[in-house]
Formats: C-alpha cells, sequence, structure tokens
C-alpha cells in the first residue's frame, strides 16, 4: 500500500516540541557516517530472554546524545523500530542495528556506553578477557570523504583516527579506502571479520543479507529544490496536523517526488505492509524512513543547499525476490536517480551471494546510464560479502 494520511498520526515516539524548533542555515556535511553492528547472525541466535528491542527509548536518547543527535520520531513494526534522527536515522532489530548519522555528529563515541547497556540490560557479553576488545558477530563502519572535513569533531576529521578508535573496541578489523585518494572522492570501510563463535551450529543459517546503497552530490537544482520549504511555509493540511509541520511536510514532499513509490511493493496491489515516516527540515532538508514487510527499510536523506547539495539512498530490500524478479536494484537506482539528477554518485552493494540477479545486473550498469561515464568500478570478496563499489560522473 502506499502512504496515507494516517502514517502521519501513527508514531510510536514524537518530540514536538524538537520538531517545531529545528532550524540550521549553516554549511551542511551530507555524507553520513554509517555504523551498522551485528551482535548475532540471527534473531533465534539470540540465548538471552532479552533483545535490543527491549530497550527503552530512554536508553536510545542517552546513546544519541553521545553522537550529538536527537530523536524525531519512531516507528515500530514486527520486526524492526526505525527512528528518524535530527542527523539521519537509526533502525533497532532484535539482534542487530544500524546508525545512520550525518552533520557533525560523533558516531564512535556511543561504542563504550552502547556496549555497557546491552551488557548490563540485555546480559550480552561479547568482551573477551585477554583483549578486553568486544567480538559481536560482526561490524561495519563506512563513510564516504566529507566536504568539509575540518568542520568534523576529533576523531572523525581523518580516516586513520576513526580506524585507530575502532580497534580500542575490536580486534579483528579490517580498513579499506576504496576509489581514487588523490580527487577526495573515495569511500572508507571498515569491517571485522566474522565470528562465528556467535552462532552455534544449530543456529548456523544467517539472514540473507544485502544493502545498497547511492551516495548523490550536486543534485540537479530544480531537483534539490523540491526539498526546500522556506522559512514561512504555511501548508494547507487538516488542522490536526498542522502541530506537527515538519512530519506533516516531509509527508507532502514525499508524495510530491514520488519516494513512497521506488518498489513495486509498497505499491496499493502489494499485500505487503509498508510503513512510512518523514520529516522536513526548516528551511531546508528532508529525511525519511521507509519500512516494508515489518523487516526491510529504506532510508533517504537530503542536504538540498547549493555549494553542497548532497541526498542518500539506502535499502536492505532484497528487491529480485521481494518482487518475484519484476525489480532489481537497477530499477531502482534509475528511479532514484531521475528524483535527484546528481551530477555525480557513488553506490555500494553488498551481497552475500554473487548469483544475486541484482549484483550481475549493476556489474554492468555503465550499459544502462548513458548519461553517466563510470570513473571507477571495483569488486572486494570479503570474508562473507561481495563489495561493489562504483563511481559516476555526469557527460558534459
Ligand atoms: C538531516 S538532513 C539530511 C542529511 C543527510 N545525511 C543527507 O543525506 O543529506 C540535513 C539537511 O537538513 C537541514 N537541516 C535543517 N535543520 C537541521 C537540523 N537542526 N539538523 C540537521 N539538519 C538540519 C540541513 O541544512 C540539510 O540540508
Amino acid at each position: 500500500m502506499t502512504v496515507t494520511i494516517k502514517e502521519l498520526t501513527n508514531h510510536n515516539y514524537i518530540d514536538h516540541e524538537l520538531s517545531a524548533t529545528l532550524d540550521s542555515t549553516d554549511a551542511f556535511e551530507g555524507p553520513e557516517k554509517l555504523l551498522e553492528i551485528w551482535f548475532f547472525p540471527h534473531k533465534d541466535a539470540i540465548t538471552t530472554e532479552k533483545t535490543l528491542r527491549d530497550i527503552v527509548m530512554a536508553r536510545w536518547i542517552e546513546i544519541l546524545k553521545l553522537v550529538k543527535c536527537e530523536v524525531l520520531s519512531m516507528k515500530k513494526t514486527k520486526e524492526l523500530d526505525a527512528f528518524l534522527l535530527s542527523e539521519s536515522s537509526l533502525f533497532v532489530f532484535d539482534h542487530k542495528l544500524t546508525l545512520k548519522t550525518c552533520g557533525t555528529t560523533t558516531t564512535l563515541f556511543c561504542l563504550a556506553r552502547l556496549f555497557q547497556i546491552i551488557e548490563q540490560e540485555l546480559s550480552w557479553d561479547f568482551q573477551t578477557a585477554a583483549s578486553g576488545k568486544y567480538k559481536p558477530f560482526k561490524v561495519f563502519y563506512s563513510r564516504r570523504c566529507f566536504l568539509f572535513p575540518c568542520k568534523q569533531a576529533a576523531i572523525h576529521q581523518n580516516w586513520t583516527d576513526e580506524v585507530d578508535y575502532l580497534n580500542r573496541f575490536f580486534d579483528n578489523g579490517t580498513s579499506y579506502s576504496v576509489g581514487r585518494n588523490d580527487k577526495s572522492n573515495h569511500w572508507n570501510l571498515y569491517v571485522t571479520e566474522t565470528d562465528r563463535a556467535t552462532s552455534e551450529e544449530k543456529d548456523c543459517i544467517e539472514d540473507d543479507d544485502e544493502t545498497f546503497e547511492v551516495l548523490m552530490t550536486e543534485l540537479d537544482p530544480e531537483c534539490a529544490d523540491k526539498f526546500v520549504c522556506g522559512p514561512d511555509t504555511s501548508t494547507a493540511a487538516p488542522a490536526e496536523l498542522n502541530e506537527d509541520k515538519g512530519h506533516n511536510l516531509g509527508y507532502q514532499m514525499t508524495k510530491k517526488t514520488k519516494l513512497d513509490d521506488i518498489y513495486l511493493n509498497s505499491s496499493q496491489d502489494s499485500n505487503l505492509s509498508f510503513h512510512h515516516d518523514a520529516f522536513a527540515f526548516t528551511p531546508c532538508g528532508y529525511s525519511s524512513n521507509m519500512v516494508l514487510d515489518e523487516k526491510y527499510y529504506y532510508t533517504l536523506h537530503v542536504t538540498p543547499e547549493k555549494g553542497w547539495s548532497y541526498a542518500s539512498f539506502e535499502s536492505n530490500i532484497p528487491v529480485f525476490d521481494l518482487s518475484q524478479g519484476k525489480q532489481d536494484n537497477l530499477d531502482v537506482l534509475l528511479h532514484i536517480l531521475n528524483v535527484f539528477q546528481p551530477r555525480e554518485f557513488s553506490m555500494t552493494f553488498f551481497t552475500k551471494n554473487s548469483e544475486n540477479p541484482s549484483f550481475k545486473k549493476l556489474l554492468r550498469i555503465d550499459e544502462s546510464l548513458s548519461e553517466y561515464i563510470t570513473l571507477h568500478k571495483i569488486v572486494y570478496d570479503l570474508d562473507d560479502y561481495h563489495l561493489f563499489y562504483m563511481k559516476l560522473q555526469k557527460k558534459i
């Protein structure tokens, strides 16, 4: 089903005061830091009674304070809690979480407290006696190079410092710099070796996992303008919705740009559930979380300001299987590029299965994108994932 007005009123949590007062007119760092921690390979591998989803909102607020961002709203589905943040998003599943934050957030500063909370409240002990470091099932940390690195706080000003910091927590991590360093447009990845000890033999069927990310810069000005509401926009909306202008405008931007229509399965004739949460910042900017079939998400974040315009898309939807072969990630990419028309973009695709049809199709993407030229194209065979990275630029 597509987004309905009801989606605006059924939040599990909403901070009305924060939603009403957010404003930023300074140069903004759109590119996000992306931290994904798999504590267990699958929720059935959890050996204790409680899971990450038993951690209460007050604790998440405390953790996010260390990252320097706040919770705007949250929606709960059967399998995950999707938080919309003042700086991007947090997705909490029973056994794993994904934290994506932009601006000058200090993403990695949440690690110590996060591991302390899961130990105290869930009795999850991932600390090894020998080194004192943590061994969850798997950790990913990635980001593209920043537009304004000097504005970042402390360790986040450069990749080496971030890796050193991660190595204080995990002792089996590898760091990659992907793409050309000389043009300051590379993408960085830190990934730990999969810890098989966290899954017993019987639990070895891990989640089949794929993640698709598209990071776009220099958006077409007309496209970017669709994510500007200006300081004093007054929109016609049902009276009961006016109390929350940010979510109301976010909803309208989603409908106008058809960002709720990317996947075939979110259309009206699909029998899969579809939940949606979006926010329009003042005077500009947009963030949204969409949840399909209770357990798959896609998230979009837009910084439309001229000079540093940026938009990101990330999804864990196994689109080929879910649409029964009717759609793949190339179709998804073409839809997104049509909305933003960036001058440059990079994309990453992680999959465990090299036979994944989306993976095969993306490898030949150059044939379908006549408007763009390929700058870099790289495939990595990691521990248990295949990673495809590509960077493209509009032909002049
Ligand atoms: C949080 S959003 C989306 C950021 C995202 N990482 C992206 O892909 O661009 C950032 C956009 O919202 C605007 N914005 C306005 N007020 C903001 C606030 N209080 N915090 C964060 N962003 C704000 C920024 O100027 C920027 O255009």
